[in-house]
């Protein structure tokens, strides 16, 4: 059906906010206020990290706006529309968490095909995809590896690839690095921007680390525990691409410093 140019910017305003919270809060059946009346708008593209201390309500946030969990009050809207249907978020969303989630008796090949399982495509179609995805994190030559024979890092790539395999426009990541040793993570992190960059997509990312969050992202949202809060949301005005370099001049220190701070409120 044609739509008119009217219609055509309507719709474009209202998916450019690919995520809108507004007086969220999450009180668990035992009376634990775990996110109390959050705000957020997150627009399409960006690449945003969410920190603050364990506790404050990061993971209840990501649960929510999957759909893994309700939110008591407030409203949740994905890409323009309210929460359900569930097939929505399934197909727009993915998820990575800390621990790399893959099943031991699946190759790395078949574990990525597991997003398009339920998709209407050839046998040859999902296993082209899911062989793009793992070249897309450096392991096209490790298709028929087991995870146990793969290295943390290289369990993580997997992972990711699973993840990016249905295209999602929103990609969530709770702690993905917190698992890896300083070196693999920083070489993680380069590779992520460099996916983020070629996909254009949104990425919402939870660390403990100030610096992984800056050196990542074009906003960092700290919380607040106590009940859980978004105390501030500061752009992080450093150019992209970023490289290693970037991590030792005094704009990234001076972000860094901010967000500590914002931290100790
Ligand atoms: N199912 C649940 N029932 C009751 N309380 C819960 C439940 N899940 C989480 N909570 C509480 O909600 C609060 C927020 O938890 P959440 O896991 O979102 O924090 P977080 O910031 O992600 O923590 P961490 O950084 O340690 O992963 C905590 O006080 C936690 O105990």
């Amino acid at each position: 059906m044609n739509t008119t140019l009217a219609e055509d910017t309507v719709k474009q305003q209202a998916i450019e906010n690919v995520v809108r919270m507004s007086g969220v809060s999450k009180v668990f059946p035992n009376g634990n206020v775990a996110v109390d009346n959050v705000n957020i708008d997150i627009a399409e593209g960006e690449f945003i990290s969410f920190v603050g201390p364990s506790g404050c309500g990061k993971s209840t946030i990501f649960k929510m706006i999957s759909g893994l969990i309700d939110n008591t009050q407030g409203s949740i809207e994905i890409l323009g529309s309210q929460m359900n249907p569930m097939q929505q978020k399934r197909t727009n969303v993915g998820f990575v968490f800390q621990d790399s989630t893959l099943l031991p008796w699946r190759s790395v090949l078949e574990n990525v095909m597991l997003p398009l399982e339920f998709q209407k495509k050839s046998k040859k179609e999902k296993i082209e995809e899911a062989a793009q995805a793992l070249e897309l994190v450096g392991l096209k030559d490790y298709t028929k590896s087991l995870p146990r024979q793969l290295s943390g890092g290289m369990k993580m790539r997997v992972s990711i690839a699973r993840a990016l395999v249905a295209k999602p426009k929103l990609l969530l990541m709770d702690e993905p690095f917190g698992a890896l040793d300083e070196i693999t993570r920083q070489s993680l992190q380069s590779e992520l921007l460099r996916i983020w960059e070629s996909q254009k997509m949104t990425v919402l990312f939870i660390t403990h680390n100030v610096f992984e969050a800056v050196y990542l992202s074009t906003r960092v949202a700290v919380m607040t525990p106590s009940p859980g809060k978004v105390a501030s949301a500061l752009d992080v005005r450093l150019p992209f691409p970023r490289n290693d370099e970037v991590r030792t001049t005094h704009e990234f220190s001076d972000i860094v410093a901010q967000v500590s701070r914002d931290l100790k409120f």
